[in-house]
């Protein structure tokens, strides 16, 4: 039927969209991979000797699932190699990466870019895009209770969040793989509230007949 990849800052909600939309549209989710990372923990104690290391670990793993979704072609992806470069180019930009490492870096990312080019199929059909402020953004890294996302855990995160946060704008107009949308993460507690839900359900299903991939006159069964 379709890809349909989210993106969005820590604890946006990208997972419980992922889950709420392959289930409404019956289509397979991915999420990437957090809980079995074993980089993960150790980018967050030591960010400057872990972040390329992460970086190579998360390009990896979404190479593969964003080449799997594309063969697939009916699935949701958490978060997708698209989003990628931001982090990477976010933690070079704070002297987390030798030059050496971004080169080497975005060498390998060309190279997986140019081969998902050469797919037949080879591009999402739609980017949704969750927004949130950074009270939100901490309000859900809390709920969510990660120790080491927690700015108990590290107190110099706030800044690490509230940078990130500047760098999705400018990622968000420039990306053109596919259509896109915005859902406003602050004003739709999808999770806890069924009419949210219902209305952001309703803004993708309006968003993927506009763009073709559903019929006029579908409705969920
Ligand atoms: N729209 C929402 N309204 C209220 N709570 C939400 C909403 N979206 C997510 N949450 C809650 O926020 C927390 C983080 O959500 P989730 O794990 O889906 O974020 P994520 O974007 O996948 O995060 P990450 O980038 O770290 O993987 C969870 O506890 C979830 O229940
Ligand atoms: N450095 C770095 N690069 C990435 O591409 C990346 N993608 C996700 N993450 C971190 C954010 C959450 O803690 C957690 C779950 O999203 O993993 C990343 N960190």
């Amino acid at each position: 039927m379709a890809v349909i990849v989210l993106s969005g800052p820590i604890g946006a909600g990208k997972s419980s969209l992922t889950s709420i939309l392959s289930k409404y549209l019956a289509t397979d989710p991915f999420y990437e991979s957090v809980d079995d990372n074993p980089v993960l923990p150790l980018f967050y104690e030591n960010p400057k000797k872990y972040a390329f290391l992460l970086q190579v670990y998360f390009l990896n793993t979404r190479f593969k699932s964003i080449k799997k979704a594309l063969s697939a072609d009916n699935n949701v992806l958490d978060r997708s190699i698209y989003e990628d470069a931001l982090f990477f180019q976010m933690n070079a930009d704070i002297g987390r990466a030798t030059k050496e490492e971004v080169t080497t870096y975005y060498e390998l990312l060309d190279g997986m870019m140019a081969e998902l080019k050469a797919m037949p199929k080879r591009q999402p059909d739609l980017l949704i895009h969750i927004h949130v402020s950074y009270e939100t953004m901490i309000k859900r890294i809390q709920k969510r209770g990660r120790k080491y996302e927690q700015l108990s855990y590290d107190p110099t995160l706030e800044d690490y969040y509230k940078r990130l946060l500047t760098y999705y704008k400018p990622w968000y107009d420039q990306y053109n793989y596919s259509p896109k949308m915005v859902i406003d993460g602050d004003k739709y507690d999808f999770m806890n509230s069924a009419d949210d839900c219902d209305k952001v359900l309703k803004m993708i299903v309006a968003k993927l007949k506009e763009v073709g991939k559903l019929p006029q006159d579908w409705t969920k069964l």
